[in-house]
């Protein structure tokens, strides 16, 4: 299945699925040595983003988080590319400045839609998500 969305960050990247309902906030609950999620209260807790497909509504908090996003790709633990329902500047600047391909806007809702272990591939060029579905 071909869903378009809405390109934010360029390039494309496939991977498995990794899904939460909560936003992120990349300073605080993101390790950025290792790119596991180190809030206690947050649905990934003690799961790696490596090479994921990561998909959560929108970022949150500070802004020194698309800096975080910028280690992650430096330490090699980033992951391989991102889905929002709608992305904030914060995570968009973040994807920009690190080469991460960043997708919002699908048009399924991708809650709906995608599962974790699901493997997508997102083309964040031309604004579209592939799945095997
Ligand atoms: C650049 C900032 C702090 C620092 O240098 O560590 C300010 C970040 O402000 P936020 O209100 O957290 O976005």
């Amino acid at each position: 299945m071909r869903i378009k969305c809405r390109s934010i960050s360029r390039g494309t990247a496939e991977g498995e699925v990794l899904l939460t309902h909560d936003p992120i906030s990349f300073l605080g609950n993101v390790d950025p040595n290792t790119g596991t999620i180190v809030e206690t209260e947050h649905e990934l807790y003690g799961q790696c983003i490596k090479d994921r497909v990561l998909v959560f509504p929108h970022g949150k908090g500070s802004t020194v988080g698309s800096y975080v996003l910028y280690q992650l790709i430096k330490n090699d633990v980033a992951p391989a590319a991102m889905i929002n329902t709608e992305s904030e500047p914060i995570v968009a600047v973040g994807a920009i400045i690190s080469g991460i391909p960043l997708v919002d806007k699908m048009e399924k809702d991708p809650f709906d839609i995608l599962k974790n272990g699901d493997h997508v591939k997102v083309d964040g060029s031309t604004g579209c998500v592939e799945t095997d579905n």
